[in-house]
């Protein structure tokens, strides 16, 4: 099967044609280069309605020249998510073409066809996907015939807030490779090595398929990337002094607003702007490479792909390969012609999708600004074996060794003792793919965090581990040994509804959790109901709350209801059936807190959608 694919969503003009029997994608791209400022809706259409013919044309010429009359199967097209009248052009291009050449049309998600040129290039099995764009940044994972969304931003996508920044010093459009080039000069000239030879040409301009592969270094570079020094940070960036700029990361959902912010009052301050570049993408990627870390833990995925534009990004990259290296995961990022906005993708998912007959008519093929990917169902993937489905995290099932040590995203947990005398050793691990000090700054205020929001939490009646010890120097806390197994290896109503009510009770406290997802919870299904006096040997809790190592104290009903957004997603992300489960853990909040904080959780779950 052949298939001709048109993108066309904000800035590229691109039209392809994938050979599903060679596997070879031709792509022809022509990008809209703002003159000044950020992307303009009206401008973006207009070089649609110029470009979109041309580089269709091409393609189809060049298709017909080696494959004669009948070149292509099916015509592709992205659907959404973008900007509405940028999708309209491509729609009314796509709808001509398949009427002309009397083939099927095929609607694709732009979002989800970042994910699926991952995996296709790979040959991952069921990889998380972090998709780095510039309206968007997500983690998907598939499950149950739909990619979810573990995780999201909760404003701004990752590119956006770099070009948020450029445009803020005067920089033109695109903005992320400058900030690339400016860092990695920075971390050179403090390391005396380094690769500052990157020249931002990121987004370059119109070129054939092959061109592109010769077009920046590391292009044809496909799998493991990490120039460093093997552990994920070269020496030049290590060396390199890093500004304290907001790292905000709330389970596997993030915010970008606070650093947006913060590097722009820099600028104004007269910070050196390679400077800021240098902490940005260091503060940026961390969070990224930290939520991606989470969701391996999670879903207990051993495979990431990264897709969008931001994953041209060498320290990108770099951070997320050390982690994978660091877990024993695969990780792959596709070379760059894939990553950026291009009509390869969709071509490429688009004859999966047509050869399992997920074809639209016309008349109903019209286009969505908000197509959200958990929106599609994953037609393509329908013959696949449910053995190769993870479903959700069995970290702590019945039949595994209860004294083994176990590892979560952030630390590792070491039993100790027997019976009432056991303790867990909980150590926050160095993370070699971020930069030192950052590192020791995180480790450090969360184990701090974590001692005494677990102690707070318990006299507010909310079960917790005692804390038995604290060692700062390396990031490591003594706990009891609560529950007998994680919430996510058994999702039960009754638990749930308990962590409803001491969510309820932590707010009202002052005190969010930060992390409530179904692993950060333990149970002992059987154990007694108890109320405010907990701890005690003869009251043994069913339910209990444990990392509070990202909670802070805080009043506000926005932070709350964010509280109840993660728990909810980590429930989303992984049951089968979810809606009992939220009406279980909500009727459980309301029983004991805060009706704005519930009627807040709407707003919360709405703004994390695209735009
Ligand atoms: C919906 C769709 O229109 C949108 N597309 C999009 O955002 O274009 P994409 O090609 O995936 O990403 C462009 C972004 O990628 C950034 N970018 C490009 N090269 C970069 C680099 N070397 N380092 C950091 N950011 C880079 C640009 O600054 C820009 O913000 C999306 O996928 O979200
Ligand atoms: N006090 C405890 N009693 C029993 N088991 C525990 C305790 N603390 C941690 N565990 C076990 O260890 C696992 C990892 O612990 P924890 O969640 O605190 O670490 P983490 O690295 O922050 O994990 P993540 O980031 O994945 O949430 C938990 O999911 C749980 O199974
Ligand atoms: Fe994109």
């Amino acid at each position: 099967m052949r298939v001709l694919g048109i993108e066309g969503t904000a800035w590229c003009a691109s039209a392809a044609l994938y050979d599903a029997e060679t596997d070879a994608v031709l792509i022809e791209s022509d990008p809209y280069e703002p003159d000044s400022g950020g992307i303009h809706p009206r401008e973006a259409a207009e070089h649609m309605s110029e470009a979109i013919p041309e580089v269709v044309d091409d393609v189809l010429t060049a298709a017909e020249a080696e494959y004669g009359p009948n070149a292509v199967d099916a015509v592709a097209f992205s659907r959404g998510p973008g900007l509405g009248p940028c999708l309209r052009i491509v729609g009314t291009a796509a709808r001509a073409l398949a009427g002309t050449l009397s083939v099927p049309l095929v609607g694709v998600n732009h979002m989800v066809a970042h994910l699926e040129i991952g995996r296709h290039r790979s040959g991952f099995d069921n990889p998380v996907c972090l998709n780095a764009s510039g309206a968007n940044a997500h983690l998907l994972g598939y499950h149950d015939g739909r990619y979810r969304v573990l995780g999201e931003t909760m404003d701004a996508g990752v590119g956006n807030a770099l070009d948020k920044f450029t445009r803020h010093v005067g920089w033109s459009h695109p903005g992320g490779p400058k900030v690339e080039a400016a860092a990695a000069e920075f971390a050179a000239a403090a390391g005396g090595r380094g690769d500052g030879s990157r020249d931002g040409d990121g987004d370059g301009s119109r070129v054939g398929d092959g061109d592109e592969d010769r077009s920046r270094d590391g292009d044809g570079d496909e799998s493991r990337v990490g120039d460093g020094d093997g552990n994920g940070n070269s020496g030049s960036v290590a060396a390199a002094d890093l500004l304290d700029l907001p790292y905000v990361v709330k389970g596997m959902d993030f915010s970008f607003s606070g650093i947006s912010s913060a590097a722009n009052d820099a600028a104004d301050d007269g910070v050196p702007v390679e400077e800021i570049c240098f902490s940005l993408q260091e503060h940026v990627f961390a969070m990224l490479t930290e939520v991606s870390e989470r969701a391996l833990s999670l879903t207990g995925a051993d495979e990431l792909v990264l897709g969008g534009g931001v994953a041209q990004n060498d320290r990108l990259r770099e951070m997320l390969a050390a982690m994978c290296e660091a877990r024993g995961a695969e990780f792959h990022a596709p070379e760059p012609r894939f990553l950026r906005d291009n009509a390869g993708m969709i071509a490429v998912l688009g004859a999966k999708m047509a050869a399992s007959g997920d074809t639209i008519p016309i008349a109903e093929s019209r286009v969505d600004p908000d197509f959200r990917p958990d929106q599609v169902p994953v037609t393509w993937r329908s013959g696949e074996s449910v053995a190769r489905e993870r479903g959700g995290s069995e970290p702590d099932g019945a039949e595994r060794d209860p004294e083994a040590d176990r590892r979560g995203a952030e630390a590792t947990v070491t039993v100790t003792g027997t019976g009432d005398e056991r303790r867990v050793i909980k150590r926050r691990v160095e993370k070699a793919y971020r930069h030192p000090e950052l590192d020791r700054t995180l480790r450090r205020d969360r184990t701090v965090a974590e001692a005494r929001l677990t102690s707070e939490a318990r006299r507010a009646g909310v079960p917790t581990p005692l804390v038995y010890d604290v060692d700062l120097s390396d990031a490591t806390l003594t706990l009891g040994y609560v529950g007998e197994r994680d919430l996510a290896a058994a999702l039960d109503e009754r638990p749930i509804e308990a962590v409803g009510r001491y969510l309820a009770r932590l707010h009202g406290a002052g005190i969010v959790h930060g992390d409530p997802t179904t692993r950060n919870v333990r149970v002992s299904p059987g154990g007694e109901k108890v109320g405010r006096s907990v701890g005690g040997p003869e009251a043994t809790p069913e339910t209990y709350l444990i990392d509070f190592g990202l909670g802070y104290h805080t009043g506000h009903v926005e932070d709350h209801a964010m509280d109840l957004h993660v728990f909810e997603g980590s429930i989303r992300a992984t049951a089968t059936d979810p809606e009992p489960l939220i009406a279980a853990f909500e009727a459980g909040y309301d029983a004991a807190g805060d009706g704005e904080v519930l009627d807040r959780l709407r707003d919360v779950a709405d703004r994390g959608r695209y735009r």
